[in-house]
């Protein structure tokens, strides 16, 4: 039986959010958690809490794929996390909401963040170097905001318990995303579903692709938007990172690393960066 199978045509509130942070793998994580029989979620960021909220609930509610009593709905936004009065409305609207948030090497996020900025410029010549993009008129303004985990993810656990939030990293997600589905089930109070079948590792890629024969793929049909050849995720997803020049990837490694340092206290969790691990 398939989830099309299961349901009963009613479209139900999300039970849990993917909100945030961009350029950290939620795409891959919201396809990725759909794989499980429990799970139904929409193709698209819907957004609501930020750009639609003025759309109503019942707007909202009509965007998510049908389901049955005993499936979550799960909806994935990235920005939530960066609006405080998104995630205030989040409240409002359910304050037992499961919370999902995946996190990344900061410079690993710069640089995707780069790439995916500049997708359309083919020619070096027509866009900033990394560096100046990244010093602008305020190294504040980009390397903050990418970096920052720590002020956000406060923000959150001021309005919801630590044990209705999941923060998890997308080096995990790239590197083991079996792991990382096992902890999104116990999290989520899912029975045991996923396997090493899910999962093929693409060399091209150098991330992990849905199994198309494993028994969990029909799962994803009509809400993943998939390489049919390599069952990969969207074209767009692992662009090319800009080279950055030693001196100054020393000198964004000094300025980042206390925002880690706070960001590991704050969750109690350590991530083991690349990019952090010798400087
Ligand atoms: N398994 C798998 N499949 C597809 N993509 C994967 C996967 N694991 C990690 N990633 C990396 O996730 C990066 C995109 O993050 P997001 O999906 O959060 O981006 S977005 O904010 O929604 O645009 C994007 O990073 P960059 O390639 O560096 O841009 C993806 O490579």
């Amino acid at each position: 039986m398939d989830k099309s199978d299961s349901d009963d045509g009613q479209r139900r509130f999300p039970k849990a959010l993917i909100i945030g942070f961009s350029k950290c793998g939620t795409t891959a994580l919201r396809a990725f958690v759909s794989l499980h029989p429990d799970i139904v979620s929409p193709l698209e960021e819907i957004r609501f809490f930020t750009l639609n909220y003025t759309k109503g609930l019942e707007w909202y509610r009509l965007k998510m794929p049908p389901s049955s009593e005993s499936q979550i709905t799960i909806e994935k936004t990235p920005f939530y996390i960066m609006d405080r009065e998104a995630l205030q409305r989040i409240r409002e609207f359910n304050a037992s909401i499961k919370l999902i948030i995946s996190v990344r090497d900061p410079i690993g996020r710069l640089q995707s963040q780069y790439a995916h900025t500049f997708r359309n410029v083919h020619d070096p010549a027509d866009r900033p170097s990394f560096k100046s993009w990244c010093q602008g008129d305020a190294f504040s303004e980009h390397v903050v905001r990418f970096v920052d985990y720590a002020s956000h993810i406060s923000a959150v656990y001021d309005l919801f318990p630590k044990s209705q939030i999941l923060v998890l990293s997308e080096e995990a997600l790239e590197m083991d995303p079996l792991s990382v589905m096992k902890e999104a089930e116990m999290f989520l109070g899912l029975r045991a579903s996923f396997s090493k079948y899910d999962f093929v590792f693409n060399k091209d890629k150098g991330f992990y692709c849905f199994n198309m024969t494993s028994p969990n793929y029909p799962n994803i049909i009509n809400s993943v938007k998939l390489n049919p050849d390599t069952g990969c995720i969207g074209g767009e997803k692992g662009r090319a990172h800009p080279e950055i020049e030693e001196d100054f990837f020393k000198q964004l490694v000094r300025a980042i690393r206390p925002h880690n340092e706070q960001l590991f206290s704050l969750i109690g969790k350590r991530f083991d960066w690349d990019n952090f691990k010798e400087l």
